[in-house]
């Protein structure tokens, strides 16, 4: 990192005064596009609460709190259930957890769809209570006029089209999307309809690779695939899912560890620990003499 030098006019001697992390903004994720295929990618992970905003914020340009927490965090079998309560609390604690990463909060089922009033005061109220840089909204040409009302009235917006979960129930699961050319060609131009509604960029999740790749080459929003492309302007995964603390994850998870694996045998060396009463030792007690210390 760079450094700028001052005068300390205390001491006289010039010092080194580290720069204060920079917040990227929204502008700066949109000019990474500007360089075409040759751009650095977009590296987006989700994140929900404030210690792993503050271990993931260094890595990654973009930090979403999807409402993937209601299944990650909750225990909801779905998204559908996830309130805008749950989306500010842990938006909050995930933009104080994180310095320089554009934090994006996921609106959830139920608050923005009615309308683009609605939408405004619900993402009103998400940026207002967590202080996040963008909201994410998923839907195509419907919800293109609550994009652009966003955007004009300062809310940047985040498009998330192809497999829409908030969707599942009209869906009928969480299958790929854009196998036939018909649907293909309908979440293209649901893309195009998000892109040209003003969103800075937009999530493409589980549809057929080509479509992605054209997708990206056609809109002017950065692309972040999940499930799509590697020719995405970016990339998203759900956090829990990659680090490997569920058995069964959907096709396009890579798992980057095995960490349900360490957790239960971190969790089996305590029990076992506190069975053989070899914890607490002396050292972890207060009001014990510890072996290593000299006699008071
Ligand atoms: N932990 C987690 N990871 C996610 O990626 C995720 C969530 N939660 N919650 C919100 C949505 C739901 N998503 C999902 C959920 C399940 C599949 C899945 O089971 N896919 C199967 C195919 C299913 C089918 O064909 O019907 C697969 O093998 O890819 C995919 C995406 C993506 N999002
Ligand atoms: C899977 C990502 C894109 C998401 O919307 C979420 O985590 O809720
Ligand atoms: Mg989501």
């Amino acid at each position: 990192m760079s450094t700028t030098f001052t005068l300390d006019t205390a001491t006289s001697r010039a010092h080194p005064v580290p720069e204060p992390v920079r917040r990227l903004t929204v502008p700066a994720i949109q000019r990474r596009k500007a360089g075409g295929v040759t751009a650095e990618p977009v590296v987006m992970l989700t994140a929900y609460t404030a210690r792993m905003a503050q271990l993931l914020d260094p890595v990654c340009d973009m930090l979403l709190v999807g409402d993937s927490l209601g299944q990650v965090i909750y225990g909801l079998d779905t998204t559908v259930r996830v309130t805008l309560d749950m989306m500010c609390a842990h938006g909050a604690a995930v933009v104080r957890g994180s310095y320089k990463s554009v934090v994006v909060i996921d609106m959830p089922f139920g608050s923005y769809e009615a309308s683009p009033e609605a939408a405004f005061l619900s993402a009103a109220r998400v940026m207002k209570e967590t202080g996040a840089a963008a909201v994410k909204l998923e839907g195509g040409e419907a919800m293109a006029p609550t994009i652009a009302f966003l955007v004009a009235r300062g809310i940047p917006v985040v498009g998330h089209v192809g497999l829409t979960p908030q969707a599942v129930n009209a869906l009928g699961g969480y299958g790929a999307r854009g196998k036939s050319a018909a649907e293909a060609a309908k979440i293209a131009a649901d893309a195009r309809a998000v892109s040209d509604a003003g969103a800075f960029a937009m999530v493409i999740e589980g549809v057929m690779e080509p479509l992605a790749r054209d997708i990206t080459g056609q809109v002017s929003a950065v692309t972040i695939g999940i499930g799509a492309s590697p020719a995405c302007d970016g990339q998203v995964l759900v956090l829990d899912d990659m680090l490997g603390m569920f058995e069964r994850v959907p096709r396009f998870v890579r798992r980057f560890d095995d960490l349900a694996g360490r957790i239960s045998a971190a969790a089996e060396s305590y029990a076992a620990a506190v069975r053989e009463r070899s914890f607490p030792a002396d050292a972890e007690l207060y009001g014990v003499q510890r072996a290593d210390s000299k006699p008071a």
